[in-house]
């Protein structure tokens, strides 16, 4: 039984349409990374899935007493109001002490309970998120971009911790990625979102699919090519990607 179910799912700002016909699924212990390019709706589709955003059409299921764990993309802390990390992992419902510290340890960062948020640097700040994320013991851990703004070495370490941290619980991740090396090496499954979904199955279905590379070139290229692809591919309601939505299903288990 899987983890997550969204189907149909679609998302509006005021008049503008997000999101449109989103229907993905995760299944434990899998990860699962969406890319996309900026403004795609990737952080919509996650805000969508931990409640933040609402559906316009379509639902989120999830299985039951499913715990989720969060990572957002950005977190704005005002450097006047001082708060200890010990203090921002308390979660609303309460989380014990030892619990905080189990969190700690396992993103790799122990020593930081005493600190105070607003002196962390981007590196200890994103593994502080995550254990903010792991203390519920979550069996889905969501994680917007964890890297951005991390050098080449820190981004690699925190995508090791991820690795171990979802060998140790089998959480499964989905997660959102603008790095193709890491997609490629530690996705089970991709999605190519753009509003819709343009193509999915594995990472190597998904970097040799067209819809993919008219987004994000080809080659090694597509990993820099993220952030300034033209939009050359109409994604309109007649859903005319050139996408074949009934990709087969050995290959990805995504609109089921
Ligand atoms: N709260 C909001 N109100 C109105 N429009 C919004 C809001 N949040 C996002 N948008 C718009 O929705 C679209 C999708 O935004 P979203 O943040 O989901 O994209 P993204 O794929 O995560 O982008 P990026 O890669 O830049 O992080 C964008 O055009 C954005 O400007």
């Amino acid at each position: 039984m899987s983890l997550l179910n969204v189907e149909h799912l679609s998302v509006s700002y005021g008049a503008t349409e997000v999101l449109r016909d989103v229907s993905l699924t995760v299944d434990p212990g899998e990860v699962v990374t969406i890319v996309g390019p900026n403004g795609s709706g990737k952080t919509t589709l996650l805000r969508a899935i931990v409640g933040a955003a609402s559906a316009t059409a379509g639902r989120i299921g999830t299985a039951p007493g499913l715990v989720l764990g969060y990572v957002p993309q950005r977190l704005h802390i005002d450097p006047t109001l001082p708060i200890t990390v010990e203090r921002f992992l308390a979660l609303p419902g309460g989380a014990s002490r030892a619990d905080k510290k189990s969190a700690l340890a396992r993103a790799g960062v122990p020593e930081l309970a005493k600190r105070q948020m607003s002196q962390l640097s981007g590196g200890q700040l994103q593994r502080v998120l995550l254990a903010r994320a792991l203390v519920a013991k979550p069996r889905l851990l969501l994680l917007d971009e964890p890297t951005a703004g991390l050098d080449q070495p820190g981004s690699a370490a925190f995508y090791r911790l991820i690795d171990d941290v979802r060998r140790d619980t089998g959480c499964a991740v989905l997660m959102i990625s603008h790095e193709l090396h890491v997609v490629m090496a530690a996705s089970d499954r991709v999605i190519c979102l753009n509003g819709h979904v343009c193509c999915h199955g594995t990472p190597e279905h998904v970097s040799s699919a067209p819809e993919y590379q008219a987004l994000f070139g080809t080659g090694t290229g597509g990993a820099l090519a993220l952030y300034r692809h033209d939009h050359d591919h109409r994604h309109d309601h007649d859903g005319a990607c050139g996408t074949d939505h009934s990709a087969p299903r050995d290959q990805t288990k995504a609109a089921e």
